[in-house]
């Protein structure tokens, strides 16, 4: 089977999760100068906007990055032509199935590595194309699916022939050390990230996910068939409230709109939707994410005794490495 690091072209198995509002060439180009997989987060964003984020990604590494296509977005035909005449390296996408995208892009030499939640969607992906995937449990933050980490990597891992990574629930070495155990060859890391200190989202919200507690998260959107994982705070109890009296969708959207904005640039925490991971209460302080990758790996590695089954892409890494 390939190496994960040889598909994502870098030193760590690791992709950064695609916040949406969040993951810009900032961070992006934190992670991918750390060794990881920095990832512009194209969901609900113009195609313009894409370009431009492109191009200052590359202004600030001459490492892989990758982009996130979020397929519920309604001009993802106007993304994918920009990731391909821009030749990005590597594309994730959510929130849907991106069967009918993925030929395209590969034509236009992008490794595609769809994020999926189920198995049915794995081995589709599989079918149309897909270089690796990421099996995203239910403990991630934002768009999620109903399957936990722990039963959704084994299942995915028995039914493809790619290499998958796992997501969700994970922020330390101790997780990666289980996804592998699990049959994963990497490992994608959203709620960690947010705190990273490139990430641009507002202080708020960063403290909202540096206090939160194992409690601190809830699905809401269920009834709309969207379940967004996010911090438990006033909005999420208001559309609780709303979704136990079978409100109409349109009026739990009405109640969301504009507060990813309120989260994400004013740091609201009562009144934002502050999309988070059940890991959140595992993330206690804000650091440069090229040290965020290199503590995950080398806790890693201390756990898992064959230090090159871990990460490093072909390199071995003596015991006092
Ligand atoms: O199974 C099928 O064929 C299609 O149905 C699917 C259903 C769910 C998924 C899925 C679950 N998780 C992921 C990957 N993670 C994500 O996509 N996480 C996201 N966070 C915020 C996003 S923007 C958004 C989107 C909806 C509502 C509110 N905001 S997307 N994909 C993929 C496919």
């Amino acid at each position: 089977m390939v190496n994960v690091c040889e598909v994502l072209g870098t030193e760590y198995p690791i992709i950064q999760g695609a916040m949406a509002r969040i993951a810009e060439c900032n961070l992006a180009a934190a992670v991918s100068n750390g060794g990881g997989l920095g990832i512009i987060a194209a969901g609900g964003e113009t195609a313009d906007w894409l370009r431009d984020q492109i191009k200052k990604t590359r202004e600030m590494t001459d490492k892989p990055f990758g982009v996130n296509i979020m397929l519920l977005a309604p001009n993802v035909d106007e993304l994918i032509d920009v990731v391909c005449e821009e030749k990005v390296p590597v594309v994730t996408t959510g929130a849907g199935n991106p069967g009918k995208y993925i030929a395209k892009m590969k034509e236009c030499g992008i490794k595609v590595v769809p994020v999926v939640a189920n198995v049915a969607l794995a081995i589709r992906v599989e079918r149309a194309g897909a270089d690796a995937i990421v099996a995203e449990g239910t403990e991630a933050g934002g768009h999620i699916g109903e399957t936990a980490t722990m039963a959704l990597v084994p299942q995915i891992v028995d039914a493809v022939n790619i290499p998958v990574l796992a997501a969700g629930g994970i922020a330390d070495g101790r997780g990666i050390a289980a996804a592998y155990m699990l049959g994963a060859k990497g490992i994608q890391v959203g709620t960690r990230f947010l705190v990273a200190n490139e990430c641009i989202v507002a202080q708020g919200y960063k403290d909202a996910i540096l206090k939160a507690k194992d409690s601190s998260t809830v699905a809401t959107g269920r009834s709309t068939g969207h379940p967004v994982r996010v911090i438990k705070n006033k909005l999420a109890r208001e559309i609780l409230a709303l979704e136990k009296q079978n409100a109409d969708v349109e009026k739990i959207n009405e109640l969301c709109t504009g507060t990813l904005a309120a989260a994400v640039l004013s740091g609201d925490a009562d009144h934002g939707n502050i999309m988070s991971g059940q890991i959140a209460g595992l993330v206690k302080k804000e650091q440069p994410a090229a040290e965020i990758i290199e503590e995950m790996f080398k806790e890693a590695e201390e756990i898992y005794e064959d230090r090159n089954n871990i990460c490093r892409a072909g390199r071995s890494v003596s015991r006092n490495g």
